[in-house]
């Protein structure tokens, strides 16, 4: 589906991302791309895929964003370091958690959105969440489970039915963040034809 996904171990990520033609990067992984989406003033010719499905998740929610606190768990340059650029577009307050974060629970109760792409399954427990916060789970990994159809089933990095429980929204996974990125992939596709053409 994009450049990391299907490049081969030989093949050096960064040089390839400066050979894609900045009006095709549907990713929204070039550099430039990703520098203007980091700078006040300027607009990216496309925004990432995953990091605009979940705008697009909390603006057609009628989540408000203005002077909410945001915690973005995860800095990667796919997701984490794109969605957490986002949301202070949005002028959210926003902290990011990581790896290397000291009690990164008592960071993330504070707060009234939780957007988590860590990739460690259900980490986030109803403690480290506010009541009626608005989490949205990019978590996506494979666990073993003999009962399901392929041997293995998707779980995200919220215990879904803990955060049910005091959140107000929360997204599932499978069947949330998920299929957004791939309808923000077809958007980003359609944008980007309709601008070769003249139809913009
Ligand atoms: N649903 C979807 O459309 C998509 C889902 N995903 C899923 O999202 C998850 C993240 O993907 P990606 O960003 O590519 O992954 P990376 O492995 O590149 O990044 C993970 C990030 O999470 C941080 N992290 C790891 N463990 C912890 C922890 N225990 N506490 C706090 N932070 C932690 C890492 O911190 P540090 O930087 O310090 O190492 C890193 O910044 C994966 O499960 C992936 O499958 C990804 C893309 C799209
Ligand atoms: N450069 C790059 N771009 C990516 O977009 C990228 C990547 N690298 N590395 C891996 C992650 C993972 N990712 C997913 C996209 C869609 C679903 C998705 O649609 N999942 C369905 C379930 C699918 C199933 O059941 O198998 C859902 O959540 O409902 C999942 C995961 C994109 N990634």
């Amino acid at each position: 589906m994009t450049c990391k996904s299907f490049l081969v171990q030989h093949l050096d990520e960064e040089k390839i991302l400066n050979l894609v033609s900045l009006e095709k990067d549907v990713d929204g992984f070039h550099p430039i791309n990703m520098g203007n989406l980091s700078m006040r003033g300027r607009e990216p010719l496309f925004v990432p895929c995953t990091p605009k499905g979940c705008l697009e998740l909390l603006l057609r929610s009628g989540v408000g964003i203005v002077g909410k606190k945001a915690v973005v768990i995860g800095r990667s340059n796919i997701v984490g370091l794109p969605i957490a650029l986002l949301l202070q577009r949005h002028h959210a307050t926003v902290t990011t958690v990581h790896a290397c974060t000291k009690n990164p629970e008592h960071i993330t109760c504070e707060a009234d959105i939780v957007v988590t792409a860590a990739g460690v399954p259900n980490m986030i427990r109803s403690s480290w969440l506010k009541p009626g916060a608005v989490v949205i789970d990019v978590g996506t990994c494979p666990v073993e489970d003999p009962s399901a159809e392929y041997g293995y089933r998707l779980v995200g990095d919220v215990c879904y039915e803990e955060a049910l429980r005091i959140a107000s929204a929360v997204t599932p996974v499978p069947g949330g963040v998920g299929p957004m990125t791939i309808a923000m992939l077809l958007c980003n596709t359609l944008d980007s034809a309709k601008r070769l053409y003249g139809f913009t």
